[in-house]
């Protein structure tokens, strides 16, 4: 089948975007990025090991992956980056050393009260943890506001600020040995920057969600599958980290323009109405429909043609 496109005003140009970053070749065949703003990170290995594909490690292995300050703000400053990189179209989201992550740095947690105790009144205490909650939300809702889709990798635990981190992802993936726990009523308090308001919209089960958070009880991966947490379980991290990196070359080849639209959309629609959602991507597809990426991609498939490349977004 023949199908006549309407390229003319399509420059079907080579990217001729300044570049963002330099890769590293290192022994082991990975590139680690230097991306524009910060270089590197303390608390995370930032690596682009596919063309197109961001691995972002958290890197604390002696304290577990420990959110500690600096990782915090590290997470937001990383994912604003990315979502601005047009080397970037997907991110694997992995820890390093003996699990994914233990949750908040409880150190950290317990430097609070001294802070606290050097203002008397309940109004002034109050503006410093507001502070602090919103800048800790801002840093995982990061991971949401980037455009790009977000693979968590999941191995052995996930603990904690882990769940609102990774419930901020776009998709989720485990270890056959992983668990996840909902761990804040054991510190007590109420989880406060992400899981309680994105874990319903993720796994469904209401009643599943509330006994996980009241109970603070670990979610095996069998559970974690079965509930929708996450897509897949691999039998160790090793394989997990190869095939999500695959999942994610598949997403790195499509077009960045429909693929960005097509999280912000989800993203969007998972918070209003049907309506309203219909009325958003009719609005952002009014635009996007007249992209170079259209009318490449619908030729590549007309032609069976599977190797389209796109100009960087
Ligand atoms: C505005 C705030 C918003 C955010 C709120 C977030 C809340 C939460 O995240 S609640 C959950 C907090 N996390 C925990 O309660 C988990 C604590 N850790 C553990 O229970 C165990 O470490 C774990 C079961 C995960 C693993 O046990 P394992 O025996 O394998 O290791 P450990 O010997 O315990 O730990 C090794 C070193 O890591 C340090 N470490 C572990 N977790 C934390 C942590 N959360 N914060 C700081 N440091 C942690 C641990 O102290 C060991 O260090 P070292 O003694 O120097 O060897």
């Amino acid at each position: 089948m023949k199908l006549a496109m309407p390229i003319h005003g399509y420059a079907f140009r080579l990217s001729v975007a300044h570049a963002h970053y330099e890769k590293l070749a290192t022994g082991k065949g990975i590139n680690i990025a230097r991306m524009s703003g910060k270089t590197s990170f303390d608390t995370l290995l930032v690596s682009v090991p596919r063309e197109y594909v961001y691995q972002v490690t958290l890197n604390r292995p002696d304290k577990l992956n420990a959110l500690n300050k600096v990782m915090w703000r590290e997470i937001g400053e990383c994912f604003n980056q990315l979502n601005e990189d047009e080397d970037c179209r997907a991110i694997v989201l992995s820890g390093s050393g003996k699990l994914f992550t233990a949750g908040i740095d409880l150190h950290d947690v317990m430097e609070m009260a001294p802070l606290l105790a050097e203002q008397e009144d309940v109004a002034r205490k109050a503006k410093i943890l507001y502070k602090f909650i919103v800048s800790y939300q801002n840093a995982l809702s990061a991971l949401e506001r980037c455009r790009k889709p977000v693979l968590a990798a999941v191995h052995s635990a996930c603990v904690g600020a882990g769940v609102d981190m990774v419930t901020a992802a776009d998709m989720r993936y485990c270890t056959k040995d992983a668990w996840f726990q909902v761990k804040e009523v054991d510190i007590g308090m109420a989880a406060d920057v992400g899981t309680l308001q994105r874990l319903p919209k993720v796994i469904g089960s209401d009643s599943l969600v509330r006994e996980l958070c009241y109970t603070a009880r670990k979610m095996h991966a069998d559970e974690a599958l079965a509930s929708g947490l996450v897509s897949r379980v691999f039998e160790n991290r090793e394989k997990m980290i190869e095939e999500v990196l695959h999942i994610a070359e598949s997403i790195a080849k499509k077009s960045p323009v429909a693929v960005q639209t097509t999280k912000v959309s989800l993203v969007y629609s998972r918070d209003h109405s049907v309506q309203e959602s219909l009325d958003h991507i009719a609005t952002l597809n009014q635009t996007m429909l007249q992209s170079e990426d259209f009318a490449q991609a619908t030729m590549g498939q007309v032609s069976k043609d599977p190797n389209v490349k796109f100009s960087k977004l």
